[in-house]
Parts: structure tokens; sequence; C-alpha cells
């Protein structure tokens, strides 16, 4: 082949990473595939907008069927985010036989299935590394790296926006709005950030995981989400003073042929290796039952380490044309999906309590815990000053979801009860 021709949709922070990428390192690309890439068109909103890239104006259009219908171009790498009407493009670009890369956790989380059959039906290649953990190459890892082991845990750090939030608010204090705007410049916010800050982007990236790890059709409404954003100065010093660090962290679990999956924040000893991932870096620990705990750590946002994967699989791609394989990698899911109820979700958790500071107060609280079965591995009790209130903090050992919730739906209707302040699921006491 002469040449590849690529076609982007999309020329941001990701785009021109994947822009830079093909030019700085068209020397190494050349040697693995046996031909030049070269970037023939571009998509953009505004043509005049100032670029991090410098390409010929007659690059640029605004018309998505010069790159998606362009029979000079191989492949479409799709780095304009958005879900429907990407969707669209995509389709269309498939049924143009083109091969497609994308960066888009949005869309794979909710219409992956149906594009990956459609590529499959046209002998084009889908693949979306980027989508999940920037540039660590974690798809690939569970596809091939790990493809002859049973996976029963995941457990991720999977959101560079609100890792960089809460390792900026833990270490230095400070102010959650200040933090968000720093990740929103360096690039690694969603264009609406509500989604990182939300844990929806992350819930994007465990149904995504979770799909692969598990084999199993996982839709995004299988997962429970929770976010960041009501995450105050004072959940984060009482973690600390606990021995705990704040993440927002991903976990998928398999166990009996049942899953759970979910996004929250949750509190990790200071010793967990999760614990230790900060700013804007991702990890993803995967533990098969033959190969034991291995671990993914690498930039999970921004420009050339997300751009990384995404030239990668163009590499993949190109490797898979020299071959004629193209289309082919897609594998249906293996089991029907089993969801864990309730009753048998079983973690530990931190509360924040005001109560009243009177005889009888705390034993009105723990017997709540105690009628159900569920124990206190650490305690904080502390009067609130000028008041008759004081703040108890409680660990509990392991209860099931079920217990956990009703014993929280009673603590609101306890006389001596003020207020549950906050309530964290804890993970990583003893083992990983
Ligand atoms: N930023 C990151 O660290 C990561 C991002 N991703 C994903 O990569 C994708 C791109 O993200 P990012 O580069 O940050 O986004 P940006 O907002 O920086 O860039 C988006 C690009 O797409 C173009 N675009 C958007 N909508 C349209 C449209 N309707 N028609 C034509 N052009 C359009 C914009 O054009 P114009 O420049 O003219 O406005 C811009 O060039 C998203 O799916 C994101 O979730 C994945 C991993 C990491
Ligand atoms: N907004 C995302 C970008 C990468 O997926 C993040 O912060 O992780
Ligand atoms: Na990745």
């Amino acid at each position: 082949m002469e040449a590849i021709h690529v076609g982007l949709l999309g020329l941001g922070t990701v785009g021109s990473g994947v822009v830079k990428i093909i030019e700085d390192h068209q020397d190494k690309l050349m040697h693995q595939v046996g031909c030049p890439v070269k970037v023939k068109k571009v998509l953009v909103k505004n043509m005049d907008k100032e670029r991090q890239v410098h390409l010929e104006k007659e690059i640029f259009t605004t018309n998505v069927d010069d790159v998606i219908k362009n029979p000079d171009i191989d492949v479409v790498i799709e780095v304009m985010g958005g879900v429907e009407e990407t969707r669209q493009h995509l389709i269309e670009a498939l049924q143009a036989k083109k091969h497609v890369v994308t960066a888009n956790k949005d869309l794979m989380a909710v219409y992956g299935t149906e594009l990956l059959s459609i590529a499959t039906e046209n002998g084009c290649d889908l693949f979306y590394e980027a989508s999940v953990a920037g540039g660590i190459p974690i798809l690939r890892s569970l596809v091939d790296g790990l493809a002859s082991d049973r996976i029963t845990k995941m457990m991720g750090i999977v959101n560079g926006t609100t890792n960089f939030i809460l390792t900026k608010m833990t270490k230095l204090g400070s102010a959650y709005d200040e933090v968000l705007k720093e990740a929103q410049d360096l690039g690694y916010a969603e264009a609406d950030p509500t989604s990182d800050v939300e844990g929806l982007d992350a819930a994007r990236k465990m149904a995504i995981l979770a799909r692969l790890g598990f084999s199993m059709h996982v839709d995004l409404d299988d997962v429970k989400v929770k976010g960041i954003s009501s995450v105050t100065d004072d959940d984060i010093g009482y973690s600390k003073r606990l021995g705990y660090t704040m993440k927002l962290i991903g976990i998928a679990q398999r166990e009996n042929g049942k899953i759970e999956v979910a996004v929250e924040p949750t509190l990790l000893p200071e010793s967990h290796p999760l614990a230790a991932v900060n700013d804007e870096y991702n990890a993803v620990y995967v533990y098969g039952e033959a190969v034991g705990e291995t671990m993914f750590y690498g930039p999970g946002a921004g420009s050339l380490p997300t751009a990384t994967s995404v030239v990668s699989d163009l590499v993949g791609i190109m490797k898979n044309m020299r071959l004629d394989v193209n289309g082919r990698s897609a594998v249906a899911p293996q089991f029907e999906k089993q969801l864990k109820s309730p009753e048998h979700i079983y973690a530990q958790h931190f509360l924040r309590i005001t109560a009243k500071d009177q005889v009888g107060a705390f034993s009105n609280i723990t017997s709540l815990f105690s009628e159900r079965g569920v124990s206190f591995e650490k305690i904080l009790q502390l009067p609130i000053k000028n008041s008759n209130l004081a703040e108890i903090v409680i660990v509990t050992h392991k209860a099931a979801q079920s217990d956990f919730e009703e014993i929280l739906q009673h603590l609101n209707d306890l006389e001596v009860v003020e207020e549950v302040k906050s309530t964290y699921r804890v993970e990583g006491n003893g083992s990983i």
C-alpha cells in the first residue's frame, strides 16, 4: 500500500495530539506498517479557530461527508465527542467501509454493541482503546493479555478530572471550583464537566470494562453511580484522620456468575496501591483467577497520552489490513448478564452523623446497627463547639447493602439524630 489516509472528526485536545503523534512518530509508524500515514481531511466546527497543530487550510472541512464518505480515506478517527449525531456519522462511515477509531466512551457505553456489530458486518475494525483510561492500554490487556483468564474483580480510578480535583483538595486544601477550572484548562475535563464530577464518565468506562472483563452485555444503567460534587473538606479531613484517602473508585466484581458494577467516592487505606494514584493519573487493578493481582497505571486524560492510544489503534487496523483480517476481532459476550441483588453486595461504610450530645444517644444509634448484625471497626465522637450536638464518625465492618440502606432510613428517623451528613464506601482493608 502506498499510504494510509486518515480522516479526523474533531481537532481539539485529543485530535491535535493525534496529528502531532502521526507527524512526530512517522518513522516508527512506517517501520511498523510499511507505508506512510497521511491526514487527508479534518472535520471541525469553527474553521477560523487557532489550532495547536499546523495543517494546510484545504484539509479542514465543516461537511462530515468530506470525511466519512471520502473515497480516499481508509480510517476515520472520531475525536469530536457527542452521542446521537456521532453514532450516525460512525454508522455511515462503517457502511462506507471505513475502519474507525474512537475515544468516545459516551458513545461506546451506550451504542458500543450496535456499532461493533455494524463494523463486523462491513468487514471493518472499530477500536476504542482511548475511551477508557486515556493512555493506559487497558482494553487490549483485557482482550488480549488476559484473554485466557477468568476475571473476577476490577477496581479503578478511571476519571482523570475527579482524581485531579480530589488530589488537590486532599494534599493542598484547594477549593473544589478552582481545581475544576484548572482541570478544564488542562484539557482533562469533558466539554460538560458534569459528567466527570457526577461520576457518569467513570460509569461509562466501568460499563465498557465490565463488558470486556466479564464477557457480558453490561448496560450503563446497570452501573450504580455517585459523583464527587457533594464531597466536603470535612469529609476529606475525617477520612485523613482515620487513615484513609478519598478517591472516586469504579468497582466491578463477579461472584458465582453474578456481577456488581459501581462508581462512588470511596475511602481507601493510605497504604492501598490506588491511594497513591494522584492528579490526572488513572489506574486499573484487575484480579484474574489464574494470574492473581495485576495493576495498570498511567495518564488517564490529556492530549498526547490519549492520542497515543488512538494512534496505536490505528496501527492495529493497519496491521490487520496487511493481513486482510479486518472486522474479525470483536467477540460476542459469552455469558447472560446477571446482576447481584443488594442483599449480596457487601462493603464497609463510613458515616458522619450529627447527633444530640445527651445520655443514651450513642446507644440508640449503635442498637440500629447491632440489630442488623453490623459492627463497627472505627468510631470518633467529638463535641461541636457552642452547641448541644456531637459529631459521630463511624466505619462499619462489612455489611450487606440492603441492611446498610435500611439502617440509614432508620437513622434519619431517630429523634437523637440531627443529620446524616455523609456516607461513603470503604474498600481495601486487609486485601485489595
Ligand atoms: N480530553 C481528554 O483527555 C480525553 C478525551 N476523550 C474523548 O475524546 C473526545 C474528544 O475530546 P477532546 O479532544 O477533549 O474534545 P475537544 O472539545 O477539545 O475537541 C472536540 C473537537 O471536535 C470538534 N467538534 C465537536 N463537535 C463538532 C461538530 N458537531 N461538528 C464538527 N466538529 C465538531 C471541535 O471543533 P472546533 O475545534 O472547531 O470547536 C473540536 O475540534 C471526546 O469523546 C472525549 O470524551 C477521551 C479520553 C481523554
Ligand atoms: N474527562 C475524562 C477524559 C478522559 O477520558 C477524564 O477526566 O478522565
Ligand atoms: Na486506554
